[in-house]
């Protein structure tokens, strides 16, 4: 059982491992709270970069001694590997962690997964804690590493009849505010680069150095060599058309200028969903409705 304090902890290191979305890649979005040991908040962390800091180094870091004795509150079970950077389990038991509460456990655990080591060590370890509430910053991580390739989001401007449209005022702010929490972005041109350029470390992304293969299949593998977990296609291109086609885009958004209150209908005025997909948010910016679904995988 948790107490409120680690709850609401836990609910902190979700929010700030939100932080590193959009630059951690390949390593996941992670966020750490540690709690003294009379249970008041002594420091908190996030990952970055992947070369940099896990989320409990930089954790411990801020709290320093007031992590003896006291409770680490993580959103990804704490690495058990010596990588770029020290394994975290240890680095916990160094502070004198008395007690770990972990959200998600990592599919990546190399052998024995931390929480197991840890719980070796005499460490009390509670998992799942708030699970499915950690899965709102991790969820395209995860899907990433089952499908090994970036999870794709393609954002487009419609008409009101559906049909593909230059971009509105609301769809450049829209893809602006989207490509702060993509690794990559491709534009209508078809050129890839980094949401926020630089912001995932040196020598760790590689960009594609020359224009994507056509075939929709081979420019998924090229993306994936980058080290992308997620991509957001902007605008109108022979590329998403084809990766649409291909079943391979996980989320659409659509921008759509809101209809007038009476209207009739044109024949083709509807919402160029292909089978398989399924509206999961609607919503309306400035004069637009976005229209967001999700591929059922
Ligand atoms: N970023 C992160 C974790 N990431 C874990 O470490 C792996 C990457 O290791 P490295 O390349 O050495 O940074 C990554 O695949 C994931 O399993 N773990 C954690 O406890 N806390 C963190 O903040």
């Amino acid at each position: 059982m948790q107490t409120s304090a680690e709850l609401a902890a836990m609910r902190r290191a979700i929010i700030i491992s939100a932080s590193g979305l959009g630059s951690t890649s390949p390593n996941p979005p992670v966020g750490c709270v540690i709690l003294d040991a009379e249970g008041s908040t002594a420091g908190e962390g996030y990952h970055l970069y992947k070369g940099s800091a896990h989320a409990e180094v930089n954790a411990l870091a801020a709290a320093g001694a007031r992590a003896a004795g006291g409770t680490a509150v993580v959103t990804l079970e704490p690495c058990n590997h010596t990588g770029l950077t020290p394994a975290c389990h240890q680095g916990l038991l160094d502070a004198g962690i008395a007690r770990v509460l972990i959200a998600v456990l990592d599919p990546t655990s190399r052998g024995e997964g931390g929480a197991e080591r840890l719980r070796r060590a005499g460490v009390e370890v509670e998992t799942h804690v708030l699970e499915q509430e950690a899965l709102v910053v991790l969820a395209p991580w995860l899907a990433s590493l089952a499908w090994q390739r970036p999870v794709l989001h393609l954002l487009r401007q419609l008409d009101t009849s559906g049909h593909p449209a230059p971009p509105s005022t609301e769809a450049v702010a829209e893809a602006d505010k989207q490509r702060l929490v993509h690794d990559l972005v491709i534009s209508a041109k078809d050129v890839v680069e980094e949401g926020r350029p630089g912001c995932h470390g040196t020598s760790v992304f590689r960009l594609p150095t020359g224009p994507l293969p056509a075939a929709p299949e081979a420019a998924v593998i090229h993306l994936t060599a980058t080290g992308a977990r997620t991509v957001l296609l902007t605008g109108t291109s022979k590329l998403s058309d084809r990766l649409l086609g291909a079943g391979l885009v996980d989320r659409l958004t659509f921008l759509q200028p809101i209809p007038t209150p009476s209207r009739t209908a044109a024949s083709d005025a509807s919402l160029p969903l292909p089978e398989g997909y399924a509206l999961s948010r609607i919503t309306r910016v400035g004069e637009q409705l976005v229209i967001t679904a999700e591929r059922r995988s």
